[in-house]
């Protein structure tokens, strides 16, 4: 072997699974480069990330998809792919430029017309969805330091069953700082209501790869005892703030 250095074997081996399983395919590597070349920053999931949230998404039987944190719609490929007929994606996006490149790079890959990009900052257009049908699954991926407001609205607009995902949890460590920067403060908080809320049973990955020590959390959303299931209009169910 003769290699010493972890991030650079690290970085071989996210090389070989992607060769070897994850096989991203000339439009998920369309996406990254053409973000890249219209000069937004390399802060998209990886392919094997990307791959397991379409997994995800299969596996769960997701038929809408709600994502906060679009950038140049990588994730959101992957996401969309998943999508059975008639099924949505909504994601939110606070720079117009980047929903400008989403949109671009998501008609290329021919997966526009099952997304829906909202502009704006997310806790103004999220209000906008309490009216429409819960989510299955949520991608949670923008400011870091909205987080526990952002699973907090997941549980608003999610069902019995929904998936919510929540990125970049680990920070390359920082995560164990109590006194860690606002990222670290919410993403510290969002743990602590996957960790605690009643309607959630979470867990959290490390990961490491080109991009360093990171990881993400997963958590279910359960039913209430004594709550009885939607029917119809009827969203009492819902998870109140
Ligand atoms: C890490 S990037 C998203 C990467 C994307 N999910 C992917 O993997 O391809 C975070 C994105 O969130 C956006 N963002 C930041 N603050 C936001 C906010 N308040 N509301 C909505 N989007 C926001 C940023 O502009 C950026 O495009």
């Amino acid at each position: 072997m003769g290699q010493t250095d972890p991030a650079a074997q690290w970085e071989l081996v996210e090389e070989y699974l992607d060769s070897r399983v994850v096989q991203p395919d000339a439009a998920a590597k369309a996406i990254v480069a053409s973000t890249g070349a219209a000069g937004l920053p390399p802060i998209e999931v990886s392919a094997a990330q990307g791959k397991l949230l379409m997994l995800l998404a299969r596996i769960s039987g997701a038929r809408r998809i709600l994502e906060i944190g679009t950038l140049g719609g990588f994730s959101t490929a992957w996401l969309a792919r998943a999508l059975p007929d008639g099924g949505e994606l909504v994601t939110c996006e606070y720079e117009p430029r980047h929903a400008e490149v989403a949109r671009a790079n998501l008609a290329a890959a021919g997966l526009l017309d099952r997304v829906t990009i909202r502009i704006g900052a997310a806790l103004d257009t999220l209000p906008d969805l309490v009216d429409e049908d819960p989510f299955d699954l949520f991608f949670i991926d923008a400011d870091k330091v909205n987080n526990p407001a952002y699973v907090d609205w997941a549980l608003r607009l999610s069902r019995p069953g929904s998936v919510i995902v929540v990125d970049n949890v680990v920070r390359g460590g920082s995560v164990v700082d109590p006194e860690g920067d606002e990222a670290v403060q919410g993403t510290r908080a969002a743990l602590d209501i996957l960790g605690s809320h009643p309607r959630l049973e979470g867990t959290a990955l490390q990961t490491v790869g080109r991009k360093g020590w990171d990881g993400f959390a997963l958590a279910l959303v359960l039913d209430l005892p004594g709550v009885q299931g939607r029917s119809g209009a009827d969203l009492s169910w819902r998870y109140e703030l």
